[in-house]
């Protein structure tokens, strides 16, 4: 599902400095990312997504190499090939939760938003505990519910990859469990590859495997 090789990246005038280790990931497969904060969890992500874009090496996803496409053809790729749960949700304050959830649809020519689009957003809303919230902007609901919100516009068009910076990270523990489950459901039946950051080792077991950026950390001292 993905391939990484030879990626190195950093900040425009900035000084940190990312030397991924190839990596690859399974159709399918669960992988969580764990490490201190500020050693480049979010930034694998977001390289990963095509929202930063490598200096040197390749990133492949599904088959396409995304490193040395267009910044709208990798817009576009990532729309209609990717689910992205933001750690700071980015959600729309203008739109209401049930227009954030269906907005991948609005973003991209490649998926009709008909009757079975609006019945998914309906039915992952209401497992997520959000039904009758869907018509409140995102200003007017908890940091849990925008949290949810959050899952629910990543699922909505079934994405082969889930991206996930810190997915339960505002929750209680009822439904930090609750959504977890949620996620991990929703890809296995979609097979979809998940790969999430997080803090919280609990949930570890749950996952195939675990990168710890606590290593990559020294890849990034050794090449610096
Ligand atoms: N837009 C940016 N411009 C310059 N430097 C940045 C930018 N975004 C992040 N950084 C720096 O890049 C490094 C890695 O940041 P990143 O957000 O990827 O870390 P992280 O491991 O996800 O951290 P956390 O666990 O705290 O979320 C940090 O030193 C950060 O200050």
């Amino acid at each position: 599902m993905i391939d990484l090789s030879g990626i190195t990246f950093s900040y425009p005038g900035g000084d940190f400095r990312l030397s991924v280790p190839d990596l690859t990931l399974a159709d399918g497969e669960r992988v969580a990312v764990v490490g201190p904060s500020g050693t480049g969890k979010t930034t694998l992500l977001n390289l990963i997504a095509g929202i930063a874009v490598p200096q040197a090496g390749r990133i492949t996803i599904d088959g396409k190499e995304i490193t040395g496409l267009s910044d709208s053809a990798r817009r576009t790729f990532r729309a209609n090939n990717i689910g992205f749960i933001f750690q700071d949700f980015a959600l729309l304050d203008y739109l209401t939760a049930r227009e954030n959830i269906l907005y991948p649809y609005r973003i991209t020519a490649g998926a009709p938003l008909d009757a079975e689009a609006r019945a998914r957003a309906e039915q992952l809303a209401k497992a997520c505990g959000l039904e009758g919230k869907l018509g409140r902007r995102p200003g007017a609901l908890s940091q849990g519910e925008q949290q949810r919100v959050a899952l629910c516009r990543a699922l909505v068009r079934q994405p082969k990859l889930i991206l996930a910076d810190e997915a339960t990270g505002n929750l209680d523990p009822d439904n930090k469990v609750a959504i977890l489950d949620l996620l991990f459901s929703r890809t296995r039946e979609a097979g979809a590859a998940l790969l999430a950051v997080t803090h919280d080792h609990d949930l570890l077991p749950r996952f195939d495997r675990v990168i710890d950026f606590a290593d990559f950390r020294v890849a990034t001292e050794a090449g610096a």
